[in-house]
């Protein structure tokens, strides 16, 4: 396989009530990225990371707001929503390095602009939160309600995805959703697999069920992956760790599919958080994952 990929690092973490995930691009950077893809076959330009605004005051963890440091949230994803979009006028494949989640919305609106696509969401969570359904006003658990228009977020231009439909997006691997969260998640027509559905069926089939759901009738697929996904004995460096995720195996096997699929626009890695990580290994993880979602095999 000869692919290029532009490494884009968005060191923020505004959308996130623990601190520290705004180093995601450096630990990943320091676990070796750019030597992990390259084994893969995949040359690396690294375009540095983005300008995040900085304030000496961060209240992530005041209460009150319902959709907290939402403007810095929309300058942030806004720069990476172009950056995404260029990349991918310039042919090479965009991955981009969190950071929170929140900057998916970033990710999804610039991987849409010039075509149709479809979303793999790997997570623990739905992150499908509105600024009125959130128990928490943490951004990270709205990207997928802000780029499909969901709620608050309808007409909101910055943050929605015209050309990404609810029946195009997948979210696999979902244990923790809060109570509005999963009446608008069954009331809309993303596709969620459950951690039972891959306990029933295994992680092949229900990736590839993903996977046929995100290609169906687009051109390309945006791959988010939130590294809370895994299980946190495997990647405990998680602002909001979630017992009975992933093995690390079964992360391997579905990035595998996710590149033999050839469908992969975009790809994101967020929620590495080096203060909360043992001796960098989730970063390590997440560089591993994103060698198998480009094409690395054992053999
Ligand atoms: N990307 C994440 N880690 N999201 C966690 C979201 C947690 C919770 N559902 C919330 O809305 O606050
Ligand atoms: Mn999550
Ligand atoms: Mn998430």
């Amino acid at each position: 396989m000869n692919q290029h990929t532009r490494i884009i690092g968005v060191p923020t973490d505004y959308g996130a009530n623990r601190r520290g995930v705004d180093m995601g691009p450096s630990a990943l950077r320091y676990a070796g990225l750019v030597d992990e893809l390259s084994s893969a076959g995949v040359s690396t330009e690294d375009a540095g990371d983005l300008a995040v605004p900085h304030h000496a005051i961060h209240d992530a963890d005041a209460g009150g707001e319902n959709a907290k440091h939402i403007n810095e949230v929309e300058e942030v994803t806004t720069a990476l929503a172009d950056a995404v979009a260029d990349a991918l006028s310039d042919e090479v494949t965009p991955l981009v390095l969190g950071g929170d989640h929140s900057i998916a919305i970033g990710s999804m609106v610039g991987s849409a602009r010039d075509a149709d696509i479809g979303v793999v969401w790997f997570d623990a969570h739905g992150d499908f939160n509105t600024p009125e359904t959130s128990p928490s006003g943490n951004v990270h658990g709205m990207p997928l309600a802000a780029a499909l228009g969901i709620g608050d977020f309808e007409g909101v231009e910055w943050a929605n995805a015209p050309r990404l439909k609810e029946e195009n997006v997948a979210i696999v691997g979902l244990r923790d959703v809060d109570e509005n969260e999963t009446t608008a998640i069954q009331d809309s027509d993303v596709t969620a697999y459950t951690m039972s559905d891959i306990d029933e069926r295994g992680i092949t089939e229900v990736t590839q069920d993903a996977l046929d759901v995100a290609t169906n009738g687009t051109d390309g697929v945006h791959v988010s992956l939130d590294l809370d996904w895994l299980d946190p004995r495997e990647a405990p460096g998680v602002g909001t760790p979630v017992r009975g995720g992933v093995t690390y195996r079964e992360a391997h096997a579905a990035m595998e599919l996710v590149a033999e699929s050839g469908a992969m626009r975009s790809l994101e890695l967020v929620e590495v958080n080096p203060i909360l990580d043992e001796h960098n290994e989730t970063a390590a993880v997440a560089t591993e994952l994103a060698a198998s979602g480009f094409g690395k095999r054992i053999l």
